[in-house]
């Protein structure tokens, strides 16, 4: 074991046992998990060379490999809880995505929300035993994000009570989905209804594509993969261009609308339920933004404990970067972020299943702010790991560009998470059209309720604008701290509303001035997320009884939220002192910093990193892995062609 990460582990003033328990949930909780993951670890299976050793094709045949191997074992072990299940799938594949992905995020999740219970019948025995293997069909090469305009159809016909699929241009061929190019042979394909002549828009249809015996594409059906991307070359992202494609009415998903054998339409309670698989996904990412930002803390942070470098001191040993104040100040306050996610994530699931409870009890009544509270934390999250996670890289010095490090596979793998499932600017936009709504709500008296209360009490206090108000702020009182981001978000939603209101004065459309306030809109959601974030970090706290582990998370979320005020400074006062406040705290969390990574609990196998190695043998272990490069296979390579040098 590295002396030095030895040393940090002793420094440190509480028990990562308590505060591992604490993320998991409990004491129980931690050691099956670890349970878990050791069925992987121990698992000969499981044991194969690093991906990045590999072409493309072989990096997806060893996925699918991967994928089924899973279903074997996780039926052997007769594991079938989902969060076990992911513990499970999470371990083996690492880093990576896996190959039936979608079919586990998006094509089951669809059926188990949007079929009639007669369709379930059919269609759950077929994908949960992975005879039908699905995708999730909605992006065209024409359109991802206005998916009112979708091209693909799906016209009724009375007379053999079937629907006839096409993609009716070059615009329309579906595009992206994953695992659609040669994995899956079935897709939810998402299509504009046509019946007796009318459209009735996107409605969600279960359509074969390769035959379930011999994987064929079926007449009509033109398949493939998009090609290399910038990662996820595990995944077969895929095109399907369907031509008079015939499927059954019942191959409609029919939960909500419903299409009569005589082609009558029945419309559902809310033409937005279609859209709910995106909400589920969108509200799940938002823990996927802290396990990629604490597995890239955890890498950088224990790499930066064994790692010297340079003179801080004449004459004395090189230290340890991470007692340069400047790495710190990159690592610790996106060490904070990962924490404030990771009991963000957990607040996200938990609403979005609440919700999701009321509505299938009939009662709709908070779809639009679980829709507008998924859309911004996705964004806002999102956005800010993957800038993270490349400060992360980039504190790695060389090292931290070898994928070895890790980190560049956690980087390509990640950064798609702020396109895909809703581009981060459209949901931001998504979440300011609430945001709105719900001042212009409050301005007539209405009691709001959830995250967007605050802006009743803004109401209150007027007649003072919220912007002339001064945030005065006691830096080290946090509930001093989330009323300063509570009263900056109230601000930022007065001024796009009073920026949209500005622009109608100019007899502009709605939509123009709704354009022309974009800006201040996206900046009003950031606000209004970055809020929820600190308000829940500091709520989480006070749930929290070991007084060791709550010191140090309340340093934690201290400088998470002094860290944003620098960040965003316009928007509140530069009070000057809180950039020498922030000094204190990291000093204060210095000696803390590997206990509190090493608390995330990731094994090796896991992470994947041979900086951010449990034992801190980075330089061992990185020579180890150099010489198993494929190119090292043989001493001499292109003598060929040195040969032809050497004789001109
Ligand atoms: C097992 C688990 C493991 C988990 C582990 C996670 C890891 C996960 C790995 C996955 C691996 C890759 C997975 C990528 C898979 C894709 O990428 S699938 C494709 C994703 N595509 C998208 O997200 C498309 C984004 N675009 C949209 O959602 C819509 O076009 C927009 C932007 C919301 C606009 O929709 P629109 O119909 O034009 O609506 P709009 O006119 O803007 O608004 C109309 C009203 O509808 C409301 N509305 C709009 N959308 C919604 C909605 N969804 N709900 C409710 N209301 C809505 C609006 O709020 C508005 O309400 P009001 O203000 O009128 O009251
Ligand atoms: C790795 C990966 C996996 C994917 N998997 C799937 C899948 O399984 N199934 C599937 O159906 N799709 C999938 N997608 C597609 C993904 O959902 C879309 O790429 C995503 O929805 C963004 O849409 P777009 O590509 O059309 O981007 P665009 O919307 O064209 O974005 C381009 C730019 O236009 C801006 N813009 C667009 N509209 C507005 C607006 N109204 N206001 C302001 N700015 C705007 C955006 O902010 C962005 O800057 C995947 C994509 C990736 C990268």
């Amino acid at each position: 074991m590295n002396p030095d990460i030895c040393r940090e582990r002793e420094n440190a003033t509480f028990n990562t046992e308590t505060l591992t328990n604490m993320l998991d949930g409990s004491a129980e909780k931690t050691r099956r998990r670890r349970e878990i993951e050791s069925l992987v670890i121990n698992d000969p299976d499981f044991q194969h060379d690093d991906p990045n050793f590999m072409s493309r094709s072989e990096r997806y045949d060893a996925a699918v490999k991967k994928s089924s191997q899973m279903i074997m074992k996780l039926r052997d072990y007769g594991i079938s809880d989902p969060e076990e299940i992911y513990f499970y799938k999470r371990t083996a594949r690492r880093t990576f995505h896996e190959a039936f992905g979608l079919h586990y995020t998006m094509f089951l999740p669809t059926l188990y929300s949007q079929c009639t219970p007669e369709q379930q019948k059919k269609w759950l025995p077929l994908a949960e035993n992975f005879k039908a293997l699905g995708t999730y069909a909605q992006t065209e090469l024409g359109h991802g994000t206005h998916i009112r305009k979708l091209e693909t159809t799906a016209t009724y016909d009375p007379s053999t009570q079937e629907f006839v699929l096409n993609c009716p241009t070059v615009s329309s061929i579906k595009w992206w989905p994953g695992g659609l190019g040669k994995t899956s042979n079935h897709a939810i394909v998402l299509a504009q209804l046509y019946t007796l002549g009318k459209c009735h828009g996107l409605h969600a249809f279960i359509v074969p594509i390769r035959c379930m015996k011999t994987h064929q594409p079926l007449p009509g059906v033109t398949v493939g993969d998009i090609g290399p991307k910038f990662g996820f070359e595990e995944v077969d992202n895929g095109y399907l261009k369907l031509e008079n494609v015939r499927i059954p009415r019942e191959n409609m998903l029919m939960k909500y609308a419903q299409v009569e054998p005589d082609g009558s339409y029945l419309k559902p309670p809310s033409d937005k339920l279609t859209y709910g698989t995106m909400v589920f996904i969108r509200a799940m990412i938002v823990g996927e933004s802290a396990r990629a930002l604490s597995k890239s803390c955890t890498i950088a942070i224990r790499y930066s404990a064994v790692r010297h470098q340079s003179e801080l001191r004449p004459g004395e040993p090189e230290p340890q970067i991470l007692d340069y104040q400047a790495q710190q100040y990159k690592l610790f306050p996106l060490l904070a972020a990962a924490y404030a996610f990771t009991f963000v994530g957990q607040y996200m699931s938990d609403t979005y299943h609440r919700i999701t409870g009321h509505i299938n009890q009939g009662d709709f009544s908070q779809l639009p702010e679980l829709h507008a509270l998924a859309a911004g934390l996705k964004a806002f999250t999102t956005w800010t790991a993957n800038a993270g996670i490349e400060v992360c890289r980039m504190a790695c010095g060389g090292h931290g560009y070898l994928c070895c490090s890790g980190l560049p596979d956690i980087y390509v793998t990640f950064t798609p998470t702020c396109t895909y499932e809703g581009e981060n600017t459209v949901m931001m936009l998504q979440t300011a059209r609430f945001l709105v709504k719900c001042y212009r709500q409050a301005r007539e008296g209405q009691q709001l309720s959830g995250t967007v209360s605050y802006l009743n009490e803004q109401q209150r206090l007027q007649p003072q604008p919220v912007s002339s108000r001064p945030t005065v702020v006691n830096i080290n009182d946090l509930a001093s701290l989330v009323e300063a981001y509570k009263l900056r978000a109230a601000k930022l939603v007065e001024v796009a509303a009073k920026s949209l209101q500005g622009e109608l004065q100019r007899s502009i459309s709605q939509e123009d001035a709704w354009n022309n306030s974009s800006i201040e809109l996206v900046r009003a959601s950031d606000a209004h997320c970055h809020y929820v974030v600190v308000e829940l970090f500091a709520a989480k706290l006070s749930e929290i009884s070991d007084t060791a582990v709550h010191s140090v998370l309340n340093t934690l979320a201290l400088l998470y939220a002094l860290h944003g005020i620098t960040l965003n400074s316009g928007d509140f006062l530069q009070l000057s002192q809180i950039t020498q406040r922030i000094k204190a705290l990291l000093v204060e969390i210095r000696p803390n910093a590997v206990a509190l990574v090493d608390s995330f609990d990731y094994n090796d196998e896991m992470l994947n990193s041979v900086l951010g190695r449990y034992d801190g043998n980075v330089y061992e272990s990185m020579f180890e892995w150099a010489k198993r490069s494929p190119l090292n296979r043989t001493e001499v390579r292109s003598f060929i062609i040195f040969n032809i040098i050497q004789k001109k």
